[in-house]
């Protein structure tokens, strides 16, 4: 019997640019299975985007190769690009079609036709539904990227990739987005999604992957990545400044320090080290970890 191949396969790609001088990628090997709800997080320059423009067939891995349903991106370019609908970054759009025009503009690319009655669903599940005869034109920023999104999933495809979806936008989108995503993904859809809002990937996601110089330095199921090593959160106020003992496992902004502790020993040594430097502490507070905290100790961490 043949088994399901992953929605998603990243077998040992790299990709380098300037004749070999950056090296965005560097080895990246993971599977995504059918059905789940991927993080892909990581700072600035980690390679996000040169990994989904290689998945998206917009850029040519130096090495390695990259799967969608078992079809190669580049072997099987048009197998693989129908299975997905990506949601980009940026707005671009032919500014003189309709909404509904647009939508149907794209599906004839994926070879879909009559397909009025899901555009209708889509336009209403994404706030649109009063849009459909406006042309691209006259839509706010906000509601061009609603378009983005209805136009990536006009052809329904099963792998569905967000690139920061959620950048820039206001909190009325994102709840409609998200309640959208979330319910194709329970109909069994499988969603890639990046961001830099730490809180919607544990929100959302299953499981999570972080880049960090191109390698992967963590992959597991978001409860695990919670469990991690850094479960205990210390936030104080202070005017003074932190020993060097602690300054790389703490997270200042402002007057507001954070200092991530594994357990209730290192809590104590942590107080202990701040009273014997002699930094005067307000409003202490004790509580869990976040996926931000667990982010920033692994990046701080990996010697990638
Ligand atoms: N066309 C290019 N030419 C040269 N270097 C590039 C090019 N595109 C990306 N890079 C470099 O490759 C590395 C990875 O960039 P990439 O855009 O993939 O990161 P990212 O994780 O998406 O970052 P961000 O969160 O800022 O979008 C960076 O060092 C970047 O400067």
């Amino acid at each position: 019997m043949q088994s399901t191949p992953p929605a998603i396969s990243f077998q040992n790609v790299s990709k380098t640019y300037r004749g070999g001088q950056v090296r965005a990628l560097d080895g990246v090997s993971f599977d995504i299975q059918p059905g789940e709800f991927f993080g892909l997080l990581g700072p600035n320059g980690a390679g996000k985007t040169s990994l989904i423009s290689i998945l998206a067939g917009l850029a040519r891995a130096s090495g390695g190769s990259v799967k969608v349903l078992g079809h190669d991106v580049i072997d099987d370019y048009a197998a693989a690009r129908k299975a997905l609908g990506i949601v980009p970054q940026e707005l671009v759009f032919d500014p003189f079609f309709s909404v509904r025009e647009t939508l149907r503009i794209q599906s004839g690319y994926f070879g879909v036709h009559n397909n009025d009655a899901w555009i209708d669903e889509l336009l209403s599940n994404l706030g649109l539904a009063d849009k459909a005869h406006a042309n691209m034109r006259q839509l706010s920023g906000g509601m061009k990227r609603r378009v983005l999104v209805a136009q990536a999933l006009v052809h329904r495809p099963p792998v569905i990739v967000l690139d920061e979806p959620t950048a820039g936008v206001d909190v009325e989108l994102r709840q409609t987005l998200w309640q959208f995503v979330a319910r194709l993904n329970r109909e069994g859809h499988t969603v890639l999604l990046t961001t830099h809002y730490l809180e919607e990937a544990e929100a959302l996601c299953h499981r999570i992957a972080m880049l960090k110089l191109g390698k992967i330095v963590a992959l597991d199921s978001t409860s695990e990545l919670l469990k991690g090593t850094a479960s205990t959160m210390l936030r104080f106020k202070t005017d003074a400044t932190l020993p060097a003992s602690l300054a790389g496992q703490s997270r200042v902004t402002g007057r507001i320090v954070q200092i991530t502790a594994h357990d209730a020993t290192e809590v104590e040594t942590i107080l202990a080290t701040l009273r014997s430097a002699g930094v005067p502490i307000e409003d202490l507070e004790i509580g869990r970890a976040d996926l931000e905290d667990v982010f920033i100790e692994i990046m701080q961490g990996a010697s990638a």
